[in-house]
């Protein structure tokens, strides 16, 4: 986002969009039938196409596909206000009144139509946002095509355990997954060589890296080419220091590693979507060290490409079966991670029976056998709290505020005779 965006609105911190680093990342949310039933991206170069890259407030800054409209000599354009030059390749816009009117939200990663444009004030208006793809509701970012997630091989130590669990929610969203090992000069090229053969026996090709020595560097821009990207991983391992190296315009701040836990400092806050030179898109995320894992608990072994594999091959002999000691299951066995499968799984179900238990307390309506002995749904009665006093009480607590207020006229005028006195 350039920098006039950021400073020529004052909004509160509350209005800007951010993801608080406490947040389960790698929300996703199935996209809703209004937006499929919305035309299409239709090939009209009349047509001003754009992707949102960063929202803030209600303005939505947009990079248009084409650099400048049609009919119009490249230049550049100075906006009244600032009077910095503002490339045509940028709008910023504000969102139609219908599309509000409709409850069409707007997201980091739309795909939008823009109308009105003001080229020498490089403003503009959303008039459509085109289907979504996918979409993330933590961080909210839409068409997103990959996660890369960024695990450093010290500094902070690698731990499996913590890498499955963000491996697990990153393949929850169904999006494709890049997996990297960075600070690749703090260990012996031999351990690193190790934990890519292990990480290979998981179902994953880690890219290697280090931005102190460069080594590994010329293959992440391949991974990223033409896709848009969302960088994951924990505090501190170096997530931000690799997009400033790819896309040097970012300008992340990068903080130390601190404290006793090896933590990094959390600096990233805003969601929004950087250009990679070489093409394509790229979100910073903020670094948390545990994400909670909320799928269904059978879908669990999905999201560990080692099951997934067996249960290609082979079938379990009961359809519910959560692998764990059901007989003839295709799941269970001797491979590296069973263990966090089943720990992953303990947490999951212990989260679906909270769930379901705060539903039963919910629900507004109560089953009564009738006289025939037929069953009957009936709504509940509103909790005691909410229920009309009676009559009696109502009078009972007339009478005591009477009393109160009569003791404290009498307090009062004890005080003023004291006050007379003295
Ligand atoms: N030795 C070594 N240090 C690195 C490397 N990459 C980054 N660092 C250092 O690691 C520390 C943390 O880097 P950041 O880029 O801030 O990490 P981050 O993942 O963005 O951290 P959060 O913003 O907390 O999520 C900084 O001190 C970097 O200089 C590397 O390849 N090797
Ligand atoms: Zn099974």
């Amino acid at each position: 986002m350039s920098a006039e965006f950021i400073d020529s609105f004052d909004v509160s911190a509350e209005e800007k969009q951010t993801v608080a680093p406490s947040q389960a990342i790698f929300t996703s949310s199935s996209v809703s039938p209004e937006l499929n039933a919305q035309p299409s991206e239709l090939v009209d170069s009349s047509r001003i196409l754009g992707t949102v890259l960063a929202v803030q407030a209600n303005f939505y800054w947009v990079q248009l596909d084409q650099t400048q409209p049609p009919d119009r000599p490249s230049s550049t354009f100075l906006t009244a206000t600032s009077q910095s030059p503002i490339p045509t390749t940028h709008l910023l816009c504000t969102r139609r009144t219908r599309l509000k009117k409709i409850g069409q939200q707007v997201m980091v990663g739309d795909r939008v139509e823009i109308e009105d444009p003001d080229w020498a004030g490089g403003r503009g208006a959303i008039a459509q946002v085109f289907p979504r793809k996918t979409q993330l509701d933590r961080p909210p970012i839409a068409n997103v095509d990959q996660i890369l997630l960024v695990f450093a091989l010290a500094e902070p130590m690698l731990d499996p355990c913590q890498l499955s669990r963000f491996l697990v929610k990153a393949e929850s969203t169904g999006l494709a997954i890049c997996l990297c090992l960075s600070k690749r000069d703090l260990v012996p090229l031999e351990d690193a060589q190790q934990w890519c053969d292990r990480l290979r026996t998981w179902g994953y090709e880690p890219l290697l890296i280090s931005l102190l020595d460069e080594t590994g560097l010329e293959t992440v821009p391949a991974r990223l080419n033409q896709q848009t990207t969302v960088v994951s991983g924990p505090s501190g391992v170096g997530k931000s220091s690799l997009i400033n190296r790819l896309i040097p315009k970012a300008d992340l701040r990068v903080g130390a590693v601190s404290g006793k836990l090896g933590r990094g400092r959390h600096t990233t806050r805003h969601v929004e979507l950087f250009q990679l030179p070489t093409g394509g898109l790229l979100a910073d995320t903020p670094g948390f060290n545990q994400p909670d894992l909320d799928c269904a608990p059978a879908e669990l072994a999905y999201y560990f490409p080692e099951a997934r594999q067996r249960l290609a091959t082979a079938r379990c002999q009961f359809g519910d079966c959560l692998h764990r000691d059901e007989p003839n299951c295709a799941v269970r066995g001797d491979w590296e991670r069973y263990d966090y499968y089943l720990m992953f799984l303990d947490e999951v179900l212990v989260r679906q029976e909270a769930i379901d238990q705060t539903r039963d307390a919910e629900s507004t309506t109560k089953v009564k056998i009738r006289g025939d002995g037929q069953l009957q749904t009936e709504p509940k009665l509103a909790t005691k709290k909410y229920r009309r006093p009676s009559r009696r009480k109502q009078k009972q607590q007339l009478q005591d505020l009477y009393s109160e207020i009569n003791n404290e006229m009498d307090t009062d005028e004890e005080d003023i005779d004291e006050d007379r006195l003295s």
